[in-house]
């Protein structure tokens, strides 16, 4: 699967947020979106989600316009894992990711043995199966971030648009989700846009890295030419230092350190 941007331009009414950005991504490809607070990548993903109207551009998926699809065409197609949010419906958590079956289901359908059972191995993969019979309010934000992840993956999309996944992971969560997320890419031929914060998971895992600076430009293409020390400071304002690194099965890294002031408590304890 394809899916193309043309000069999309996004935001709110009249409000513009987002202007003229094109990119594509195929199945197999995992782009990772970078950007500071506030600079619109929630608003992108909701406009090719189609919950915010277009304001210019077009959205191809395979080269067909998707603005005359179905949500149920779509949903069957790209799946969506939302920044983990705090609802109000007390649903278990087995039913909340059984939702992810409803693009397969009738009208009227409710979920299968089949759908529960695919439920139940999302469940599994992400080791969450203790969570089954909670109440998705009653949980942890990390716990509810691996139940959303949960629900898109039974969803069996062929694309999948990520919302900062691991934004309230533990450390060993956050790998094993992105871990996780890079099998799939390379067994089953899912594409994936995820953004996040981490310039660290988008060298060590995206196949591409999107960017968007502060003043609204867009820089798509290899993660280590994206994610430089230029950019970071230009776009975080601190100083980061780019390492090589060899890891202890050979393979090169490129990893992102911060220059923390090594002196900092003992300046403090001086003053
Ligand atoms: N419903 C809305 N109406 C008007 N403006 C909005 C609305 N939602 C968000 N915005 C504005 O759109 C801009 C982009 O917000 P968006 O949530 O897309 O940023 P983001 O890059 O995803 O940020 P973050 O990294 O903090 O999640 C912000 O300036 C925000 O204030």
């Amino acid at each position: 699967m394809q899916l193309k941007l043309e000069n999309v331009q996004c935001g709110y009414g009249n409000k513009k947020i987002i202007e003229a950005i094109s990119f594509t991504v195929e199945s197999g490809e995992f782009l990772c979106l970078l950007g500071p607070n506030g600079v619109g990548k929630t608003t992108l993903f909701k406009t090719i989600l189609r919950l915010l109207k277009l304001q210019s551009g077009r959205i191809l998926i395979d080269g067909e316009n998707i603005a005359k699809w179905t949500q149920q065409e779509f949903a069957k197609k790209v799946g969506y894992v939302p920044q983990a949010h705090a609802s109000s419906f007390a649903f278990r958590v087995l039913d909340v990711v059984a939702m992810g079956r409803a693009a397969h289901l009738g009208i009227w359908g409710s979920p299968s043995k089949m759908d529960l059972e695919i439920a139940e191995e999302a469940i599994d993969t992400l080791s969450i199966g203790y969570l089954k019979n909670s109440i998705y309010t009653e949980i942890s934000g990390g716990e509810r971030q691996l139940v959303l992840i949960a629900r898109a993956l039974a969803q069996k999309p062929e694309f999948l648009i990520m919302d900062e996944p691991t934004s309230n992971l533990d450390y060993g969560n956050q790998i094993r989700v992105m871990d996780y997320i890079a099998t799939m890419i390379k067994k089953s031929g899912l594409g994936v846009i995820m953004t996040t914060h981490s310039p660290n998971h988008a060298l060590q895992y995206g196949s591409k890295v999107a960017a968007i600076s502060r003043n609204g430009q867009f820089y798509i293409g290899e993660p280590r030419d994206v994610i430089t020390a230029s950019y970071l400071k230009e776009t975080y304002h601190v100083q980061i230092e780019i390492l090589q690194s060899v890891l202890q099965d050979g393979t090169q890294a490129t990893i992102c350190v911060p220059l923390a002031k090594q002196d900092f408590w003992s300046k403090i304890t001086k003053e």
